[in-house]
């Protein structure tokens, strides 16, 4: 159980409050998908979930594990175990994928790996082993920059598993990608949720959220509206965090 209390992020030296006080509580092998009208918090928010921003206030802990107490990012080593993806992953486009997943991103892996790039044999194995159960063993060796938006999510997919993450923020994974492709990923995310007990937040268009989502988060104005499991948005729900 993840517990968040209290979740404030301030930016422009404190003079701008972003995220408003946000408590809210959510669990291994959960889905949740995050929607909202644009400016509303949502990217701050998964950021600060994934330990990628230092939070200005409040408490984050996981299974009763203190990880943040009163504000700050968090240590290296819960970092390692949260991966943020962003629209466009940034994946190295002259290295392979093999390469990218082995050497991890900015911010889940020590600066060290990723400058020497120096990985062991098992490392590798399970890197394969991970790109094969994703349909990439054949663009392993493919430059990142010669592949298609998709296989580049579920490369980024892969090299967040491949280093340890058990929960995962995604900001729009999906956008740009064609309607195969998105369905591809977001199937991809939710059996990682539903069969290997991982943990996913998607800010995602309403309709995808509602389709691939366990449970939705509508965030307005830095601060969780509304909170419903295992059905869609009312219309007046969706007009309530202004989707319609
Ligand atoms: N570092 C920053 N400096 C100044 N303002 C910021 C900073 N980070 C976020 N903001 C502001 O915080 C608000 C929320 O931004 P955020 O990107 O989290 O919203 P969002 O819901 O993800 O929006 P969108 O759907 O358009 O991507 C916006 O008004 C944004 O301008």
């Amino acid at each position: 159980m993840m517990n968040v209390e209290r979740l404030t992020l301030s930016v422009e030296g404190n003079t701008k409050e972003v995220l408003h006080g946000i408590t809210t509580q959510f669990k291994q092998g959960e889905m949740i998908g995050l929607v909202g009208p644009s400016g509303g918090g949502k990217s701050t928010l998964l950021r600060c979930l994934a330990l990628r921003d230092p939070w200005t206030g409040g408490d984050y802990s996981w299974d009763d594990k203190k990880i943040i107490s009163g504000g700050g990012k968090g240590s290296q080593k819960y970092r390692s175990k949260c991966a943020y993806l962003e629209q466009n992953p940034s994946l190295n486009p002259e290295k392979t994928a093999l390469k990218n997943v082995l050497i991890g991103q900015v911010g889940q892996t020590s600066w060290i790996r990723r400058v020497t790039g120096m990985v062991r044999s098992d490392d590798y194995m399970g890197a394969m082993d991970e790109l094969e159960k994703f349909g990439l063993l054949d663009k392993a060796h493919v430059k990142a920059g010669k592949l298609s938006g998709g296989e580049r999510q579920r490369v980024a997919i892969c090299r967040a598993l491949v280093h340890g993450a058990d929960f995962i923020a995604a900001d729009e994974p999906v956008i740009g990608l064609d309607p195969k492709s998105a369905e591809n990923v977001l199937g991809t995310l939710q059996d990682l949720c539903k069969n290997k007990g991982k943990t996913v937040i998607a800010a995602l268009p309403i309709e995808l959220a509602e389709r691939f989502c366990s449970r939705i988060w509508g965030l307005v104005d830095g601060k969780i509206e509304l909170d419903v499991t295992g059905r869609r948005l009312t219309e007046s729900e969706k007009r309530s965090i202004d989707l319609i």
